[in-house]
Order: C-alpha cells, then structure tokens, then sequence
C-alpha cells in the first residue's frame, strides 16, 4: 500500500484541475447523452450498480481509476485477500472474507490454514440451532426454549439485527418455535421490557462481545443472569440449581474463551471466532447465531456464498469494472473533489428497516479518521457524515432538505426489483405487487428528481422561488435482483470492500477504532464519581452542574 500522502500525487493534482469544470456542470447537461445510463452501469453477484446520477464523466472516472492505482488499490485487494496484517495499529490480518470461503477452500495465514476452523464453528453453530430448532434445548426446569435474547452491542448486535429483519421471510417451519430478540442498550430499557414478557424457564440468552469487556453488553448479561437466577433457583424451583441455569440459559460468543469461562458460559456454550475478524466484520461466522436460527442453516449459507461470489468479483474484475471499487470512487470523487461530504442511506424496501444503522457503524467507524498508517494527519477530507433510514418513509420527513435545502448529499437508493410475486393469494399477491410498483416508483422518481431539478416537469414555466428544485444532487441505485440471503449477503460485502477501497486510497485503517476508546475510560471515571459523590471538583464546571442535578435527583430534591 503506499504510504505516500495521496493528495500530494499527480493523480490527485489532475482530479482536482478536473474538478474545477465538473463542479459547474449540472447532472442535467451530463445526461443530455443518452448513453449515460448503461455507460455508468454494472452488475454482479445478482446487483445492478447505477452511478450514472453521479456528478461525474468518463474523464473522471479514468482520473480516479488512475488514483487508485497510485494508491495501490489493487496490491491492497490481494493484501487484504491473502490474509496480510493490513490492520496495521493492531498488528494483524481483517479476515471477514475468510468466514465465507467455501469449505474446499484453503487460506494460510502465519502457517496455519484457517478455513476448517472456520467450518468447524459453522458446524457447531449448526448443531445448537438444530437443537433449538427441534425444542430439544431445554431450560432448567425441563421446557423447551422458546426466547432467544442476543445481549451484543455494536458488530455484535447491529450486523445480526439488520439481515434476521431483512431475511424473515426465509424462516424455514422448523425455526417458527423460536423467537429472537435483541437488547444492545446499556440503560436496560430493552432488556427490561423482555424480562416483565418473556418466561425464565424458556429464555436463552446470547451474549455476544468479541472483547467479552463491553460493559454495555455486560450490564445487561448480568441483569439478565440475576433475573434468572431469582425466578429459577432462588423462588426454589425444587431441583434448579445456578450451575442448571448457567449451562441451560446462556450462549457466549466472543474471541475471548478465558473470559467467558469466568462470566460463568459452560464450555459447551462457547462459540469462538478470532481477533482477526473486525467487531463490526463479524456477523457471517458465530455472531451470526441470531441470524442463522431465524433464517435456518442452509440460509445462512447461502448469506456466506452471496457475501463469497461478491468477494471473487472483487478479487479478480478488473477496477473499471469492479462494483465495490466503483462505488468507493463516487464517494471519494463526492467528498474529496465536490466537497459533498453527507450521505443518505434510503432502501426502498421496509425488510432493510435497520441497513442504515448497520452501514453507519461499518462505515463511519472504519473510515472516521484522521491519522494515516504512518500517524501523520490527513491534510483531506475522510469518511463523509452517514445517516438514512427507509426512502419512502424518509420521503415524508427529511427529503425536503434533499430537495430544496442548502446541503449537498449523496444519496443511496436501494430496492430488490422483484417482490411479493410468491404470495399465494391472488388477490393479495395482485395488491401488494401493486405496492412494490408505487415503491419503486417513487424510488426511480425520486433520484431523477433530485438530478434534474426543475427539469424533471414537463413545462418547468416561471415558479415562485419556494417551488423551485435545483437537483444536482448526486445518487447511486442499486438494485438487487430479488433480495435473497444470497443477494443481501453480496450487498453487504460490497459496502464492506467499499468502505477498504476508500480507506486505502485515505491511507487510514479502517480496521481498528481507537476513536471510541478514551470515551469508554472517561466513562468508567464518571460513573465511579456518581456512585462516590465526590471526585468532580476539578472538572469543568458544565460536566460538575450534570453530575450534581444527579445527586440532587436521587435525593428526591
Ligand atoms: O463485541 P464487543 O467486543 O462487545 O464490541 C462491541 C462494539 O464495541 C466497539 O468496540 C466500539 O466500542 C465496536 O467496534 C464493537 O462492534
């Protein structure tokens, strides 16, 4: 990877001069040729990627194709692939694409080939979901679970919670036994509102932390431990004992087995993935338990083959041709060259309710830096502000400063092209393919609306200024041919070598996450001088004033 400060190379120069005369160019006058659409666009691995609405031409793309190259994008694909430790401040490899490589595959990484362990994990994960799929894991007093609680924060909740909302439709009979839940809050208000609903005897919960210290995750796993233990062992159910509790009510999930054995998770329970799979990578190996026992096994699977054929394109199609380098090119050519520096997530499908949340971790948490491998500060912008929610109830609430605001955002629109054609009832089929029409018109309307501008009217005529569109504002679409888990998990794997491919060009590691780490130690300090009602008089006088309407509140004052 080079090292070099990528805005001082010639590539870098060139795209700038370029800039000059794009950022003066409407996307209207762009598609005054019609070639645009197909020109801008490409498919793989069951999605068809549109960038033709980017403010952009073919000069600017063999521009950027030429900054990657000066960047070393594609040594870095090979690097990243082949296991090297591209996550440099932590001194080893990002192996995600590892957790998806078939079975016959072989990857050897420090000497060791790392693809059976990965399969032995997926072969347990089988078994505990069979299990539980078959009312054969049974709580303490005999019952069959029926309430799985994932406790996970961050990569260990976000990636699980988006794909089982996303895939629910792919629940196979066998899994409609088992209801998963998530709690990620440290407040305790999700969890707590499972505990007033669920039965101890039939709840299994899941901590999930590839640390095992996240106090997040831990306060609610320790809420969740005494709940069990006073309903089952201390109400004297006869013949409950704690070690029954533990061993019949608790997964743990972590890269940490030491640690797990301490919380008190039966060895048996422990599901290992490794240090060298990033928190917010993590949820195609055992982080995905949640995911698998909603969507079954053989599903999962094919979340892993999707997430693997997008893995091969980006290995071997050539950078012009390559979806997630192409769609790192836009964002940077957005931020970096036309200094639009927000950008909206809007799926127009409601099963991708949480893909926003889960993309602003994966992106903003990989690429929100500022200190390049070699701990120089970027003189350049990084990752962009990140936000979204579903397009067509966003319509309804922040599309107004899309469309007349003074921001410029790039937007994401996202759809499956085909839905609800399985539905068996004819007449409810009839109406909801007739939904999915509206969707996907509003979809398409709105992106060309956001280009063109007034320009989208037929006879645009004299308008009052607070009626007037601008557009120009730059979208990617991308469509998935139908969302599948096969499709889901190649458009998953996308963002995630989107995301590489930008930080390489960044020169920033989008691996590690030093950024969250002094918070959660200020944290630690803060809450001890709550509990203490002393230690605040050095600090400054905003944080003193909180700390002390506190004390005031707890004493009923
Ligand atoms: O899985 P863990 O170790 O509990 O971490 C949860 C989340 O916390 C973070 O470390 C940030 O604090 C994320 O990177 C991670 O996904």
């Amino acid at each position: 990877m080079n090292h070099a400060p990528i805005d001082q190379t010639g590539a870098w120069q060139r795209l700038m001069e370029h800039a000059e005369e794009m950022r003066t160019t409407h996307l209207r006058e762009l598609f005054l040729d019609q070639a645009r659409g197909h020109a801008f666009t490409q498919q793989a691995a069951g999605l068809t990627l549109d960038l033709s609405k980017q403010r952009w031409s073919d000069t600017t793309l063999a521009l950027l194709l030429d900054l990657a190259r000066e960047a070393g994008v594609p040594e870095g694909i090979q690097a990243l692939l082949a296991g090297e430790r591209v996550n440099v401040s932590e001194d080893r490899p990002a192996l995600h694409t590892a957790l998806r490589l078939p079975a016959e595959a072989s990857l050897v990484v420090d000497g060791e080939d790392v693809v059976p362990g990965v399969h032995a994990t997926l072969d347990r994960m089988a078994t505990m979901v069979a299990r539980l799929h078959a009312r054969q894991w049974r709580g303490a007093t005999g019952r069959p679970i029926h309430d799985v609680v994932n406790l996970g924060v961050g990569g260990s909740d976000l990636g699980p919670l988006m794909v089982t909302h996303a895939l629910a439709d792919y629940r196979p009979a066998d899994a409609h036994h088992v209801e998963v839940h998530f709690a990620s809050t440290m407040d305790g208000s999700q969890l707590a509102d499972y505990l007033n609903r669920f039965n101890p005897e039939t709840t299994l919960f899941v901590i999930s932390s590839k640390s095992f210290t996240t106090i997040d995750t831990l306060s609610n796993a320790r809420t969740a431990r005494d709940w069990l233990l006073a309903r089952l062992v201390n109400d004297g159910i006869q013949g409950v004992d704690e070690e029954m509790v533990m061993r019949q009510h608790f997964v743990g999930v972590s890269a940490k087995p030491e640690k797990m054995s301490e919380w008190g998770i039966a060895e048996a329970n422990q599901l290992l993935f490794w240090e060298w799979v990033g928190g917010r990578y993590s949820l195609w190996g055992a982080i995905g338990l949640p995911i698998a026992l909603v969507i079954g096994m053989a599903n999962f699977r094919e979340l892993l083959a999707g997430a693997h054929a997008m893995d091969e394109h980006f290995a071997k199609a050539p950078l012009g041709d390559n979806l997630p380098v192409l769609l790192a090119l836009a964002g940077i050519w957005n931020v970096n060259f036309l200094d639009i520096r927000a950008h909206s997530i809007l799926p127009y499908d409601g099963r991708l309710e949480h893909f926003a949340a889960y993309l602003e971790q994966l992106e903003m948490e990989s690429n929100g830096k500022s200190a390049t491998h070699d701990g120089r500060q970027v003189s350049y912008s990084t990752c962009p502000v990140l936000w979204g929610q579903l397009g067509p109830n966003a319509q309804h609430a922040f599309y107004q400063l899309l469309h007349q605001g003074t921001q410029p955002v790039v937007c994401d629109f996202i759809a499956p092209l085909t839905r609800y054609d399985d539905v068996e009832d004819a007449a409810t089929r009839k109406h909801l393919m007739a939904q999915h029409r509206l969707t996907l018109a509003n979809c398409f309307a709105q992106s060309r609306l956001l280009m063109l501008g007034d320009d989208a009217i037929d006879e645009p005529g004299e308008r009052p200024g607070h009626k007037r569109y601008r557009g120009n504002q730059p979208s990617t679409t991308l469509l998935l041919d139908r969302l599948t888990p096969a499709t889901l998990g190649a458009l998953i794997a996308l963002y995630e070598h989107k995301v590489f491919v930008q930080a390489a060009i960044w020169g920033i590691n989008p691996f590690d996450q030093w950024g969250v780490e002094l918070g959660k130690q200020i944290a630690g300090e803060t809450e001890r001088i709550l509990a203490d009602h002393h230690g605040h008089e050095n600090m400054d006088a905003s944080t003193r004033a909180l700390l002390e309407a506190v004390w005031h509140a707890e004493r009923g004052e």
